[in-house]
């Protein structure tokens, strides 16, 4: 039933119509400037055919003719200035429509992130946010006002042409529709064109990216060449898609300028036949027409010009519009409506919380789950449905869980189970059994494809993501670790303001303070991108002084597969058991010692939970997991 109040009902209105409702008043001012131009340009081009008149044919003093030059001039800064506002209006309409559909896309991606990353490559994610957005700035800034003058202040000269003589006219109104049907006839064929081209550079985007973050592997294993192969072949795909625009603008220009030639060809020639044969015309009115007729058909030139400018905006409007039905985001809200604060807000949560795990967009997060058909909503949609705090730790409950992450893909089937309040779970299995999956559908990382994950008695689907979330904490394998200091990184871990004692008090807790005394400009030594660099084991010792700081009820964990050094080991296992004391742990266990401690092991095979019990219990009921733990015993590594 939720479908139907998601994106599909509301797409039906279009991306394009809801960027532009919310800027009706401004197209009206466009409008009402344009009537102005319109009575301006007139209004010059009969001044101008005055003073001429005065001049060359009644032979008129210059000094008499001071008041019209005055007045000439000063309807010429009018034009000027008409001009520039209308520019200026398109300008802000592309502005804010540009902020409004980044804030969308960031919205989207961030939304859920683990199924957005699946989902195309980053590069062309990248190059959709930043290009193609860029892209659809002329359709705002150019295509719409332009649109607009064409339509009111050719309208206007076609009645003046008319009042002054109607053959003439008549002559502009039998040759200006050649304009707009051979622009129709272009647009047709450029906006397929702008499409491929934007499927091309973000193709070309994901490539060049791919192959930069994946540099060294490419060298180590001697694929380098074959790469750049891929990367060239992937940048003249984008070359020639951009070429056949191009050939089909500087058509669509030769066709365009020909056209208006041959219009006020026809016109000064049918001037002339009145003002030298047939002499039934006055030099100051065919005069007056002969400068009116260019203004006429520039005005429709440059609407051919900004159509197809316009068309291949479309084409990016289009490739947004279709991320964003993929995903099944539909915002409610409008460009006038957004600001920075909600863009500055979406990004900062999406990627600080958990490295790059969550985000609080609630409404996002509800409509991705409904839209994807198969699987329900990762989240609730309303604030209302939230966990009592007094629930946590909470009661965690998987209920007949399942998911698949394609038709054909990995399949996970957990079953039912209860894990009680304050439980040490650890989740153990071969390599690709689906622990991680696992804990990811625990975590709302994942919607289930059928049954469901119960915090609390409620269904995770039924909760808000933000109450949840502000009860977990996950820690992977490789911590996300954000360009800063590393007091900054440990503050990431709560949304309160925090007091440098407490942080060092959690880098203390989380065994980071040696590693600090170490460091040239201790906390405040800069870390991640561009930065000092981390081991594998203080990263995670750093996500757990963010722990430690959030104190959070359900602490889930990927435990390092790699050998740690004893000591970082002990201190990372201290610091889980600390934080254990008033949390629910689910742990993705390799080490027999954290196994062994759990309250209960849950045994993964092949996507299956096939069994579930403590230790000793699993020795004696599951011969997959005693011969794991023999194969540990000896040491060999599965
Ligand atoms: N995004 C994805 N799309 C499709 N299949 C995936 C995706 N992520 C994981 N898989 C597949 O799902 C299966 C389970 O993966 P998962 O990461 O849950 O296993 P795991 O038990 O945690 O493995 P490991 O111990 O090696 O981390 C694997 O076969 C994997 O290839």
């Amino acid at each position: 039933m939720k479908k139907s109040k998601t994106g599909r009902g509301r797409q039906k209105s279009g991306l394009l119509p809801e960027l532009m409702a919310a800027h009706q008043k401004r197209t009206l001012l466009i409008r009402l400037l344009s009537l102005a131009l319109g009575a301006a340009t007139i209004g010059q081009a009969v001044l101008l055919a005055q003073a001429v008149q005065r001049i060359f044919v009644e032979k008129a003093a210059p000094a008499s003719l001071i008041a019209v030059f005055a007045l000439l001039l000063g309807v010429m800064a009018v034009r000027t200035l008409l001009a520039h506002a209308n520019g200026r209006i398109g300008l802000r309409i592309a502005a804010d429509a540009k902020k409004e559909l980044r804030a969308r896309l960031l919205r989207t991606l961030a939304a859920n992130p683990l199924i957005t990353a699946r989902q195309g490559q980053t590069g062309g994610k990248v190059s959709l946010a930043l290009d193609t957005v860029d892209e659809a700035d002329g359709y705002f800034s150019q295509y719409t006002p332009k649109m607009i003058e064409a339509s009111i202040i050719p309208l206007l000269i076609l009645i003046a042409v008319f009042i002054l003589h109607v053959p003439s006219g008549l002559i502009l109104l039998f040759t200006a529709p050649f304009i707009p049907l051979f622009m129709a006839l272009i647009g047709i064929q450029t906006k397929h064109k702008s499409e491929e081209k934007f499927e091309q550079l973000a193709r070309f985007s994901g490539t060049f990216l791919d192959s930069l973050q994946g540099l060294v592997t490419l060298k180590l294993f001697g694929r380098a060449k074959r790469q750049e192969r891929e990367i060239e072949r992937s940048s003249l795909s984008y070359r020639d898609a951009t070429m056949d625009i191009l050939r089909v603008a500087f058509t669509n220009t030769f066709a365009l300028e020909t056209i208006v030639m041959l219009g006020i060809g026809i016109v000064a020639l049918e001037l002339a036949l009145q003002l030298v044969v047939f002499k039934n015309m006055q030099f100051h009115t065919a005069f007056l027409i002969l400068l009116l007729v260019p203004e006429f058909y520039n005005l429709l030139k440059n609407m051919g010009t900004a159509f197809h400018g316009g068309r291949t905006s479309l084409g990016a409007i289009r490739n947004i519009e279709l991320t964003l039905a993929e995903n099944g985001i539909r915002e409610t809200q409008t460009a006038g409506q957004s600001d920075n604060q909600s863009v500055r807000g979406n990004t900062v949560t999406g990627s600080t919380m958990m490295g790059s795990t969550v985000t609080s967009d609630v409404d996002a997060a509800s409509d991705l789950g409904a839209s994807r058909g198969d699987q329900t909503p990762a989240f609730a949609a309303s604030q209302e449905d939230s966990v009592p705090e007094k629930s946590f730790p909470p009661a965690i409950e998987l209920s007949e869980l399942s998911f698949h992450y394609g038709s054909d893909a990995f399949t996970l089937n957990a079953g039912s189970l209860l894990i009680e309040p304050g439980q040490q779970i650890a989740i153990v299995g071969k390599s690709g059994s689906g622990k991680t999956t696992l804990l990811h559908l625990i975590a709302g990382l994942l919607p289930p494809s059928s049954g469901e994950v119960r915090i609390a008695g409620r269904a995770l689907t039924q909760a808000s993501e933000d109450d949840w979330f502000k009860h977990v904490t996950y820690i992977t394998q490789h911590p996300y670790i954000f360009a800063g200091t590393v007091a900054e990184n440990i503050a990431i871990g709560t949304d309160r303001d925090v007091s440098r004692t407490e942080i060092v008090q959690a880098a203390e807790a989380a065994g980071l303070s040696a590693l600090a005394a170490e460091l040239e400009h201790g906390y405040d030594t800069i870390v991640g991108d561009g930065g000092r660099g981390l081991s594998g084991g203080e990263k995670q010792r750093l996500a757990l002084a963010r722990a430690f700081l959030k104190r959070p009820s359900v602490l889930l964990f990927d435990e390092p597969t790699v050998g740690l050094d004893l000591h970082t080991e002990r201190i990372l296992m201290q610091a889980i058991a600390e934080l254990s004391q008033q949390a629910t742990v689910i742990t993705i266990a390799h080490r027999l010692h954290t196994i062994r401690q759990a309250d209960r092991i849950l045994f993964m095979e092949q996507g299956r939970l096939i069994g579930s019990g403590s230790h000793e219990e699993l020795l004696d009921t599951l011969p997959p997991y005693a011969q794991m733990v023999e194969i540990q015993r000896k040491g060999i590594t599965t």
